[in-house]
Protein backbone atom coordinates (compact mmCIF):
# COMPACT_ATOMS: atom_id res chain seq x y z
CA UNK A 1 0.00 0.00 0.00
CA UNK A 2 1.18 3.11 -1.12
CA UNK A 3 -1.68 5.68 -0.63
CA UNK A 4 -0.85 8.36 2.15
CA UNK A 5 -2.21 8.12 5.15
CA UNK A 6 -4.20 11.71 4.85
CA UNK A 7 -5.94 10.33 2.01
CA UNK A 8 -6.77 6.95 3.25
CA UNK A 9 -7.75 8.33 6.79
CA UNK A 10 -10.52 10.68 4.59
CA UNK A 11 -11.63 7.11 2.94
CA UNK A 12 -11.70 5.36 5.97
CA UNK A 13 -14.48 8.21 7.29
CA UNK A 14 -16.17 7.46 4.65
CA UNK A 15 -16.27 3.85 5.24
CA UNK A 16 -16.80 4.83 8.97
CA UNK A 17 -19.74 6.60 8.37
CA UNK A 18 -21.42 4.15 5.64
CA UNK A 19 -20.85 1.48 8.95
CA UNK A 20 -22.80 4.31 11.21
CA UNK A 21 -25.90 4.42 8.90
CA UNK A 22 -26.12 0.77 8.59
CA UNK A 23 -26.17 0.13 12.52
CA UNK A 24 -28.46 3.35 13.11
CA UNK A 25 -31.60 1.73 10.99
CA UNK A 26 -31.50 -0.79 13.77
CA UNK A 27 -31.23 1.31 16.27
CA UNK A 28 -33.93 3.36 15.59
CA UNK A 29 -36.36 0.81 14.35
CA UNK A 30 -35.25 -1.07 17.25
CA UNK A 31 -35.35 -4.33 14.95
CA UNK A 32 -32.09 -6.51 15.69
CA UNK A 33 -31.56 -9.75 16.53
CA UNK A 34 -29.26 -10.40 19.65
CA UNK A 35 -26.84 -13.27 19.91
CA UNK A 36 -24.21 -14.38 22.89
CA UNK A 37 -20.72 -15.27 21.81
CA UNK A 38 -18.84 -18.10 23.41
CA UNK A 39 -16.86 -15.40 26.00
CA UNK A 40 -20.80 -14.23 26.64
CA UNK A 41 -20.35 -10.71 25.60
CA UNK A 42 -23.60 -9.72 22.90
CA UNK A 43 -23.37 -9.53 19.19
CA UNK A 44 -26.16 -8.35 17.23
CA UNK A 45 -27.76 -8.55 13.51
CA UNK A 46 -26.40 -4.68 13.48
CA UNK A 47 -22.57 -5.67 14.58
CA UNK A 48 -22.96 -8.10 11.10
CA UNK A 49 -24.25 -5.23 9.10
CA UNK A 50 -21.86 -2.77 9.68
CA UNK A 51 -18.84 -5.36 9.71
CA UNK A 52 -20.00 -6.40 5.94
CA UNK A 53 -19.75 -2.64 5.10
CA UNK A 54 -16.54 -2.50 6.43
CA UNK A 55 -15.11 -5.25 5.22
CA UNK A 56 -16.37 -4.88 1.86
CA UNK A 57 -15.36 -1.13 1.78
CA UNK A 58 -11.78 -1.73 3.00
CA UNK A 59 -11.71 -5.04 0.56
CA UNK A 60 -12.40 -2.44 -2.62
CA UNK A 61 -9.78 0.13 -1.69
CA UNK A 62 -6.80 -1.77 -0.74
CA UNK A 63 -7.59 -5.51 -2.53
CA UNK A 64 -4.28 -6.62 -0.81
CA UNK A 65 -4.26 -5.60 2.76
CA UNK A 66 -5.68 -8.28 5.01
CA UNK A 67 -8.26 -7.54 7.53
CA UNK A 68 -8.52 -8.25 11.07
CA UNK A 69 -12.11 -7.76 12.88
CA UNK A 70 -13.65 -8.58 15.86
CA UNK A 71 -17.16 -9.68 14.20
CA UNK A 72 -14.75 -11.92 11.17
CA UNK A 73 -13.44 -16.09 11.74
CA UNK A 74 -10.19 -15.54 13.88
CA UNK A 75 -7.12 -16.53 12.08
CA UNK A 76 -4.01 -17.91 13.66
CA UNK A 77 -0.86 -16.45 14.63
CA UNK A 78 0.97 -18.43 12.08
CA UNK A 79 -1.61 -17.04 9.17
CA UNK A 80 -0.74 -13.70 9.91
CA UNK A 81 2.40 -13.16 11.71
CA UNK A 82 4.31 -12.19 8.48
CA UNK A 83 1.90 -9.19 7.52
CA UNK A 84 3.53 -5.77 7.80
CA UNK A 85 0.17 -4.10 7.75
CA UNK A 86 -3.43 -5.02 8.51
CA UNK A 87 -6.78 -2.89 8.93
CA UNK A 88 -7.94 -3.75 12.24
CA UNK A 89 -12.04 -3.53 12.69
CA UNK A 90 -14.45 -2.94 15.55
CA UNK A 91 -17.74 -2.73 13.66
CA UNK A 92 -19.27 -2.03 16.55
CA UNK A 93 -17.82 -1.03 19.84
CA UNK A 94 -20.36 -0.70 22.72
CA UNK A 95 -23.08 -3.34 21.68
CA UNK A 96 -24.28 -3.40 24.87
CA UNK A 97 -25.09 0.49 25.27
CA UNK A 98 -26.50 -0.21 21.58
CA UNK A 99 -28.59 -3.14 22.85
CA UNK A 100 -29.59 -0.86 25.88
CA UNK A 101 -30.85 1.83 23.31
CA UNK A 102 -28.09 4.13 24.37
CA UNK A 103 -26.17 6.48 22.31
CA UNK A 104 -22.47 5.29 23.25
CA UNK A 105 -21.16 3.10 20.83
CA UNK A 106 -18.88 3.74 17.58
CA UNK A 107 -17.18 2.30 14.78
CA UNK A 108 -13.61 1.41 14.87
CA UNK A 109 -10.93 0.93 12.46
CA UNK A 110 -7.33 1.31 12.60
CA UNK A 111 -4.45 0.26 9.93
CA UNK A 112 -1.49 -1.43 11.97
CA UNK A 113 2.12 -1.66 10.18
CA UNK A 114 4.91 -3.02 12.03
CA UNK A 115 2.76 -3.95 14.46
CA UNK A 116 1.93 -0.58 15.42
CA UNK A 117 -1.72 1.68 14.94
CA UNK A 118 -0.72 4.23 12.37
CA UNK A 119 -4.07 5.39 11.29
CA UNK A 120 -7.52 5.69 13.55
CA UNK A 121 -11.07 6.39 12.70
CA UNK A 122 -13.70 6.13 15.34
CA UNK A 123 -17.54 7.15 14.61
CA UNK A 124 -20.21 7.73 16.76
CA UNK A 125 -23.11 7.30 14.19
CA UNK A 126 -25.68 8.79 17.38
CA UNK A 127 -23.80 11.89 17.32
CA UNK A 128 -22.46 12.03 13.91
CA UNK A 129 -18.70 12.55 14.93
CA UNK A 130 -15.53 11.33 13.94
CA UNK A 131 -12.32 11.45 15.60
CA UNK A 132 -8.89 10.70 13.37
CA UNK A 133 -5.15 10.80 13.40
CA UNK A 134 -2.59 9.58 11.37
CA UNK A 135 1.22 8.89 12.72
CA UNK A 136 2.84 12.27 12.36
CA UNK A 137 -0.09 13.97 11.28
CA UNK A 138 -2.18 14.25 14.46
CA UNK A 139 -5.65 13.85 16.04
CA UNK A 140 -8.49 15.54 15.28
CA UNK A 141 -12.28 15.69 15.86
CA UNK A 142 -14.66 16.20 13.01
CA UNK A 143 -18.42 17.39 13.79
CA UNK A 144 -20.73 19.26 11.48
CA UNK A 145 -17.80 19.51 8.75
CA UNK A 146 -15.87 21.53 11.42
CA UNK A 147 -12.62 19.68 12.46
CA UNK A 148 -10.61 20.47 15.66
CA UNK A 149 -7.05 19.42 16.79
CA UNK A 150 -7.30 17.46 19.66
CA UNK A 151 -5.14 18.15 22.49
CA UNK A 152 -4.97 15.82 25.98
CA UNK A 153 -4.61 17.59 29.12
CA UNK A 154 -1.26 18.49 30.75
CA UNK A 155 -1.45 16.78 34.46
CA UNK A 156 0.35 18.86 37.37
CA UNK A 157 1.36 15.99 39.57
CA UNK A 158 1.49 18.94 42.41
CA UNK A 159 -2.77 18.76 42.22
CA UNK A 160 -3.56 15.25 42.97
CA UNK A 161 -6.90 15.59 41.03
CA UNK A 162 -7.88 13.06 38.10
CA UNK A 163 -11.10 12.51 36.13
CA UNK A 164 -11.13 9.33 35.37
CA UNK A 165 -13.54 7.22 32.50
CA UNK A 166 -15.06 4.25 33.35
CA UNK A 167 -17.04 1.72 31.91
CA UNK A 168 -20.60 1.69 32.55
CA UNK A 169 -20.18 -1.81 33.64
CA UNK A 170 -17.53 -1.90 35.69
CA UNK A 171 -17.63 -0.89 39.56
CA UNK A 172 -15.34 1.87 41.08
CA UNK A 173 -13.80 -0.60 43.65
CA UNK A 174 -12.74 -2.49 40.62
CA UNK A 175 -10.85 0.56 39.42
CA UNK A 176 -9.67 2.67 42.19
CA UNK A 177 -7.28 -0.24 43.43
CA UNK A 178 -5.43 0.58 40.99
CA UNK A 179 -5.03 4.01 41.62
CA UNK A 180 -2.55 5.53 44.10
CA UNK A 181 -3.78 6.71 47.76
CA UNK A 182 -4.47 10.37 48.39
CA UNK A 183 -5.45 11.28 44.38
CA UNK A 184 -8.92 12.82 44.73
CA UNK A 185 -11.25 11.52 41.84
CA UNK A 186 -14.14 12.31 39.92
CA UNK A 187 -15.76 9.81 37.68
CA UNK A 188 -17.60 9.83 33.89
CA UNK A 189 -19.05 6.65 33.20
CA UNK A 190 -19.37 5.47 29.44
CA UNK A 191 -19.72 2.41 27.03
CA UNK A 192 -17.27 1.91 24.19
CA UNK A 193 -13.34 1.44 24.89
CA UNK A 194 -13.20 3.89 22.13
CA UNK A 195 -15.05 6.52 22.99
CA UNK A 196 -14.15 6.22 26.42
CA UNK A 197 -10.32 6.72 25.17
CA UNK A 198 -11.74 9.52 23.07
CA UNK A 199 -12.33 11.77 26.57
CA UNK A 200 -9.21 11.63 27.28
CA UNK A 201 -7.89 12.69 23.36
CA UNK A 202 -10.02 15.68 23.82
CA UNK A 203 -8.84 16.41 27.19
CA UNK A 204 -12.78 15.72 29.54
CA UNK A 205 -10.57 13.25 31.11
CA UNK A 206 -7.42 12.64 32.45
CA UNK A 207 -7.32 8.59 32.28
CA UNK A 208 -9.58 6.22 31.43
CA UNK A 209 -9.11 2.49 33.33
CA UNK A 210 -10.14 -0.74 31.53
CA UNK A 211 -10.18 -3.92 33.74
CA UNK A 212 -11.30 -7.30 32.15
CA UNK A 213 -11.26 -8.68 28.77
CA UNK A 214 -11.31 -6.30 25.43
CA UNK A 215 -9.51 -7.15 22.30
CA UNK A 216 -6.69 -5.70 19.81
CA UNK A 217 -9.87 -3.86 18.07
CA UNK A 218 -10.55 -2.45 20.83
CA UNK A 219 -7.30 0.07 21.55
CA UNK A 220 -6.24 0.19 17.97
CA UNK A 221 -7.80 3.21 16.83
CA UNK A 222 -7.85 4.49 20.16
CA UNK A 223 -4.13 4.35 20.71
CA UNK A 224 -3.41 6.36 17.71
CA UNK A 225 -5.47 8.72 18.22
CA UNK A 226 -4.65 9.03 21.94
CA UNK A 227 -0.64 9.04 21.12
CA UNK A 228 -0.82 11.83 18.28
CA UNK A 229 -3.12 13.96 20.89
CA UNK A 230 -0.37 13.87 23.04
CA UNK A 231 -1.38 10.50 25.47
CA UNK A 232 -0.59 6.77 26.16
CA UNK A 233 -2.05 3.13 26.29
CA UNK A 234 -0.12 1.33 28.46
CA UNK A 235 -0.90 -2.15 30.05
CA UNK A 236 -1.30 -2.30 34.15
CA UNK A 237 2.74 -3.23 34.09
CA UNK A 238 3.17 0.36 32.16
CA UNK A 239 4.52 -2.01 28.87
CA UNK A 240 2.95 -0.88 25.51
CA UNK A 241 -0.05 -3.13 24.17
CA UNK A 242 0.83 -4.96 21.62
CA UNK A 243 -0.88 -5.90 18.38
CA UNK A 244 -0.64 -9.38 16.17
CA UNK A 245 2.05 -10.51 18.34
CA UNK A 246 0.50 -13.20 19.90
CA UNK A 247 -2.36 -16.25 19.41
CA UNK A 248 -4.75 -14.20 21.78
CA UNK A 249 -6.53 -11.12 20.24
CA UNK A 250 -7.18 -10.09 23.84
CA UNK A 251 -5.64 -7.52 25.29
CA UNK A 252 -3.94 -7.43 28.86
CA UNK A 253 -5.71 -4.33 31.53
CA UNK A 254 -4.71 -1.19 30.48
CA UNK A 255 -5.25 2.46 31.18
CA UNK A 256 -5.33 5.39 28.96
CA UNK A 257 -3.76 8.43 29.71
CA UNK A 258 -3.72 12.02 29.20
CA UNK A 259 -0.01 13.64 29.19
CA UNK A 260 3.13 11.11 28.20
CA UNK A 261 5.66 12.50 30.00
CA UNK A 262 4.21 12.54 33.67
CA UNK A 263 5.66 8.89 35.83
CA UNK A 264 2.80 7.15 35.63
CA UNK A 265 3.78 4.85 38.47
CA UNK A 266 3.17 8.45 40.96
CA UNK A 267 -0.77 7.50 39.58
CA UNK A 268 -1.00 3.76 39.05
CA UNK A 269 -0.56 0.71 41.32
CA UNK A 270 0.69 -2.11 38.84
CA UNK A 271 -1.67 -5.18 38.99
CA UNK A 272 -0.12 -7.91 37.15
CA UNK A 273 -2.89 -8.91 34.66
CA UNK A 274 -1.32 -9.47 31.49
CA UNK A 275 -2.89 -12.22 29.26
CA UNK A 276 -0.56 -14.21 27.42
N1 LIG B 1 -15.80 -11.21 27.82
C1 LIG B 1 -15.22 -10.39 26.95
N2 LIG B 1 -14.22 -10.82 26.12
C2 LIG B 1 -13.61 -9.97 25.26
N3 LIG B 1 -13.92 -8.65 25.15
C3 LIG B 1 -14.89 -8.18 25.94
C4 LIG B 1 -15.59 -9.00 26.87
N4 LIG B 1 -16.49 -8.24 27.52
C5 LIG B 1 -16.35 -6.98 26.99
N5 LIG B 1 -15.40 -6.97 26.06
C6 LIG B 1 -14.96 -5.83 25.28
O1 LIG B 1 -15.30 -4.60 25.93
C7 LIG B 1 -16.04 -3.79 25.04
C8 LIG B 1 -17.09 -2.98 25.76
O2 LIG B 1 -16.46 -2.05 26.52
P1 LIG B 1 -17.32 -1.08 27.44
O3 LIG B 1 -17.84 -1.91 28.58
O4 LIG B 1 -16.32 -0.10 27.88
O5 LIG B 1 -18.41 -0.52 26.59
C9 LIG B 1 -16.68 -4.76 24.11
O6 LIG B 1 -16.84 -4.13 22.88
P2 LIG B 1 -17.99 -4.63 21.86
O7 LIG B 1 -19.20 -3.89 22.24
O8 LIG B 1 -17.42 -4.24 20.55
O9 LIG B 1 -18.12 -6.12 21.99
C10 LIG B 1 -15.69 -5.88 23.97
O10 LIG B 1 -14.77 -5.68 22.91
MG1 LIG C 1 -17.69 -4.91 18.65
Amino acid sequence: MDRDLKELATEVRHIAKRAGEAILEFFSDKDFEQFSKADESPVTSADFAANDVVINALKALTPNTPIVSEESEGLQLSDRESWSEYWLVDPLDGTQEFVAGRPDFAVNIALIRNNQPVLGVIHAPVTGEFYWAAKGLGAYKVKKQKQTRLEANIIDPTKPHLIVAISRVQTLETITKYIKPGISLQFISLGSCALKSCLVAEGKADIYIRVGPTGEWDTGAPQIIVEEAGGLIIDSEFEPLSYNQRESLLNPDFFVGADRSLDWSTVIIPHGSRRD
